[in-house]
């Protein structure tokens, strides 16, 4: 695992440079800029100019942060914040053109400081994705993996939790689980052979892994039991994550050996980890309950678990929004 501490170290530490670098250039040019303003300007600022650029700059942000709930390659707010101020900071050379500053050291060091903090920004982005891929790259190489599905096993679990736990602590991120179970998979055995179920259980893993992000990891749990690891996430986004999967899975046909189609539905349970909590034991605990909950609850549907340690029913059926049902 020496591989993945290091690539962890590399990545978080590149992210936390390009913030820090992004701030300082933000803050670089705003100083420049200020100074530049009181002592040698001519004209009144442009307002709409500069609300223009804040609305941009907010736009792209908000671009950056809700893209990262489903998007493959956009991961992480510490990102989404260097993109930010680095845009902030590009809009206040805009804005400096706009007030036409007679000064070459203005454009001279906000341009530097600039291209360094675009750089950085752009470093750290590639650094974590590559971290991810490179973890689950280790991860496959160490046995950390299920022979029938090629899923994540629960020791490779006990392992990238704790990394990812960690990575949460430093940049202070949220950070959730879903335990998902097949529904009546018993039934599924029964009605078509063991050979059917095993399919199955590869074509569901397949499409969860499809289209959850990159830096989310999908374990198999037991039989017919599953947990989806969500680093950077809160229960909102979990809970948004839980609902597509269940409206996924109900609406995809399972299609063995060409000819045999079998529809299924799985019923899943969320939970955020909070400080106080053990991921493995509590937390999981937790999402555990919640699960029971939505199987004695009929099935098909998502239960999040609050933070008194009990499940609150929150959709019976997929589609029902988040908004009014975080209780913890
Ligand atoms: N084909 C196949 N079946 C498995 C595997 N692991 C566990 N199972 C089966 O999964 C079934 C689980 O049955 P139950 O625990 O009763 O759960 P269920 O039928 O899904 O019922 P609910 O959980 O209440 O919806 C059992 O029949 C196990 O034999 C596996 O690797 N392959």
């Amino acid at each position: 695992m020496n591989q993945t501490v290091t690539a962890k170290k590399q990545s978080s530490m590149a992210m936390r440079i390009g913030v820090y670098l992004g701030l300082f250039v933000a803050l670089g040019i705003l100083v420049v800029f200020g100074f530049d303003f009181f002592f040698s300007r001519q004209q009144q600022p442009d307002w709409v100019l500069v609300g223009v650029y804040a609305f941009l700059a907010t736009l792209t942000y908000y671009f950056f942060i809700v893209n990262d709930l489903n998007a493959k390659k956009l991961n992480g707010r510490a990102m989404a914040m260097s993109f930010f101020i680095c845009y902030l900071a590009l809009s206040l050379v805009a804005i400096s053109f706009a007030y036409q500053i007679p000064s070459n050291l203005v454009w001279y060091v906000s341009g530097m400081m600039l291209i360094i903090g675009y750089s950085m920004g752009a470093y750290g982005v590639t650094k974590w994705g590559r971290y991810h891929k490179k973890v689950k790259k280790v991860m496959i190489h160490e046995n950390l993996t299920d022979d029938l599905t090629g899923l994540f096993n629960r020791r490779a679990f006990a392992i990238n939790s704790n990394r990812e736990l960690d990575f949460c602590l430093t940049s202070g991120s949220d950070f959730s689980v879903i335990m998902l179970d097949i529904d009546d998979f018993k039934e599924i055995n029964d009605r078509y052979g063991h050979v059917a179920g095993d399919e199955v259980l590869k074509q569901l893993s397949a499409l969860i892994n499809s289209f959850i992000r990159r830096s989310d990891s999908v374990y198999r749990w037991g039989g017919e039991e599953f947990v989806v690891l969500l680093p950077i996430t809160g229960l909102f986004e979990a809970h948004q994550v839980a609902n597509k999967i269940v409206k996924i899975v109900a609406e995809h046909t399972f299609i063995i050996n060409q000819n045999l189609k079998i529809n299924l539905t799985v019923s899943l349970g969320v939970a955020q980890w909070v400080r106080q909590e053990s991921l493995l034991n509590d937390t999981l605990n937790r999402a555990d309950k919640a699960l029971y909950k939505a199987k004695s609850n009929g099935k098909n549907a998502v239960v999040v678990a609050n933070y008194k340690d009990h499940a609150d029913d929150v959709s019976k059926k997929p589609g029902g929004g988040p908004d009014n049902q975080l209780s913890a």
